[in-house]
């Protein structure tokens, strides 16, 4: 039996599993995904770092040579003084302003081994050259204490005139070995960082030069509020001078922007190159791509799902049509086993869809119905026994209507087979055979013919029945073949029954009728027409003849009398004769009777016919 809530539950267990199983890859796929872009970041981050540790080192390279350069113009001049040719100096000074740092070079002093300033570049050769001195300044302190040549860079100092913040550097001079003074020259920080802002101008970026202790010497940006600072302490390159270059990832606390710096350290020189690339900026390409990977994701995501729960309303509702109809199958085979009649049912392609017991008793075949299903017509053909077979001939699909028809098998027994199509919208969906025993029921038929066709005393044809085939007779009958009605009626019957009751009577009118059937041939037709009258149909009869079988009835019921346990009783007939042909069936009738009745005027126990002229009685 089908059960409800076991059928329902499984298939919500396998629906779960599936969506468990569904939503567990889908969360396997959306992390796969993330660590993807993870990767696609750090990817695009560690090729920034790349990026900007080449540009660093390039820089850092370019910054060196114009250190050297600066270098090399300061000992130049520093030749140049100790000749004591102010001229020239002055000259060569003017050459240095164009070859440093493009003509930015803010001024060149030169003092003498006590600081004093001997010589400034802003001083025209004709004034005097005003009183100051740099001995308090680091820079000539450092190179004061120096006996080597000793290029310095000092950090940014505020230019008293210009209140612009310039960088110094500086070189000690010496003469036979002895400090003699120095020679400086000063360099707007400003253009320093312009030099840089020119290859990175966008303000997400920076390039930092800064000393070795991390004091500012330019920066591209804010470089007002840097260069009184130094970078914050935990930068890699102030505590790790083995390194000479490095990355790291910083917010400048300058300006607050998150960059990804890589550093490196300027040879020969106490200073190091710092380039920042703006993070955002940096990875926004890569950001996007991840960004609208992301929406695509979500929304073949949100695609998946809608079809995923369109997919489960599709299956809860074929699982219920499933289960409603299985249900119906269970009702329809319990029908078929309580059925009367033998059930075969078959699609439109001759294969066994459903067959049931009873069917299969009826045609002797010894097999369970279900080992049947799906089997085709002519399998079961040849399953079954000849006699059987010629009962189910393969169903032509074309034919539209129902086909009934009886059949009789061996033993005698009639079957009543009905063949049904299945059609729908003009198509052949199969079509059913119902097989049922009808002998039980043709026997109660036959009995119910005979009861209302038989007379009940004598077993002959009743009134209505012998008058029907009088009927019949009557169209076929022809002029050779007029074929005869005879009325015969028992003489003086009243006094037979008034003689020896009732009963007696009974048994003659039994006896006479016996007598009568006794008297004919097999295609010959009696029928009692009602009390002791009965009436005798010769088909094929002539008058003649007619006569004949009328006269032998006669003799035959004068001779034969009815035996009862205490009477023997004899009665004799009156018989009136007519011709069929050309007559119907009052006619008939009454022909016959008038001819009956002269039997009864001229004294009874006679046969009579009806007076036919000479050329009727010829034909006949
Ligand atoms: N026992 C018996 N008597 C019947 C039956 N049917 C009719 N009768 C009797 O048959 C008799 C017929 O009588 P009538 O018609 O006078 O004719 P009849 O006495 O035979 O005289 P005729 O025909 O003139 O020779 C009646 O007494 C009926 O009661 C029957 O089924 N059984």
């Amino acid at each position: 039996m089908l059960s409800n809530k076991p059928a329902h539950h499984r298939i919500w267990t396998r629906l779960d599993l599936a969506w468990l199983i569904f939503l567990g890859l889908l969360a396997a796929y959306w992390l796969r995904l993330d660590f993807s872009h993870q990767n696609q970041l750090a990817q695009a981050q560690v090729q920034a770092q790349l990026r900007a540790s080449q540009a660093a080192h390039a820089l850092s390279m370019q910054v060196r040579s114009q250190l050297l350069g600066i270098n090399f113009i300061l000992e130049h001049l520093i030749e140049h003084w100790q000749d004591h040719d102010e001229a020239v100096f002055r000259k060569l000074v003017g050459l240095a302003q164009q070859g440093i740092f493009k003509g930015s070079l803010d001024v060149i002093i030169v003092t003498d081994a006590e600081g004093k300033v001997l010589f400034n570049s802003h001083t025209q050769s004709d004034q005097p050259v005003s009183e100051l001195s740099v001995a308090k300044r680091d820079y000539f302190q450092q190179l004061a204490q120096r006996n080597e040549p000793s290029f310095l860079i000092s950090r940014p100092v505020r230019n008293v005139l210009t209140n612009q913040w310039t960088v110094q550097f500086s070189h000690n001079m010496l003469i036979d070995g002895q400090f003699a003074g120095i020679i400086l020259a000063s360099v707007p920080a400003e253009h320093l960082a312009e030099a840089f802002r020119q290859v990175y101008p966008a303000h997400e970026d920076v390039v930092l030069l800064v000393l070795n202790d991390g004091q500012y010497l330019a920066r591209t940006h804010a470089l007002e509020e840097s260069l009184d600072k130094k970078v914050p302490a935990e930068r890699e390159f102030l505590h790790r001078p083995d390194l000479q270059s490095g990355h790291y990832n910083a917010v400048a606390p300058i300006d607050g922007v998150e960059r990804i710096y890589a550093w490196h350290r300027i040879p020969d020189f106490p200073a190091v190159i710092s380039l920042g690339l703006g993070r955002e900026k940096v990875l926004s390409s890569v950001q996007l791509a991840i960004k609208a990977s992301k929406t695509q994701n979500l929304l073949a995501t949100i695609l998946l799902l809608l079809a995923a729960l369109w997919i489960t309303r599709l299956v809860v509702i074929k699982a219920k049509q499933n289960r409603a109809l299985l249900q119906t199958q269970e009702r329809l085979a319990t029908l078929l086993i309580r059925v009367p009649s033998g059930v075969l049912l078959e699609d439109e392609n001759n294969r066994i869809v459903m067959v049931n017991s009873t069917l299969l008793s009826l045609l002797n075949l010894d097999a369970e119905p279900s080992s049947l299903i799906g089997l085709h017509h002519s399998q079961l053909l040849t399953m079954l026994g000849q006699e059987q077979a010629a009962w189910l001939p393969m169903a032509r699909n074309n034919l539209k209507q129902r086909q009934l028809r009886e059949v009789k098998d061996s033993a005698g027994r009639t079957f009543e087979i009905d063949w049904v199509p299945i059609r729908r919208n003009f198509r052949s969906l199969g079509h059913a055979w119902f097989i049922q025993d009808i002998s039980e029921r043709k026997k109660k038929e036959q009995e119910l013919v005979t009861l209302a066709t038989t007379d009940a005393l004598t077993g002959l044809h009743n009134r209505r029945s012998f008058l029907d085939i009088l009927q019949q007779q009557l169209k076929i009958s022809t002029p050779h073949c007029p074929g005869a009605l005879l009325l015969l009626d028992i003489d003086h019957f009243k006094r037979v029954n008034d003689t020896y009751g009732h009963p007696a009577g009974d048994l003659v009118i039994h006896n006479i009728a016996q007598g009568i059937r006794d008297s004919l041939r097999q295609d010959d037709i009696t029928g009692r027409l009602g009390g002791e009258e009965f009436a005798v149909l010769l088909p094929k009869a002539t008058l003649q003849h007619a006569q004949q079988l009328a006269e032998r009835i006669r003799e035959h019921v004068a001779a034969t009398p009815t035996i009862t346990q205490t009477e023997t009783i004899y009665v004799t007939i009156s018989i009136g004769v007519a011709l069929l042909y050309g007559q119907d069936e009052n006619s008939v009738q009454s022909q016959a009777d008038q001819a009956l009745y002269q039997a009864k005027n001229a004294g009874r126990n006679r046969v009579c016919c009806v007076e036919y002229a000479a050329d009727e009685v010829e034909q006949a």
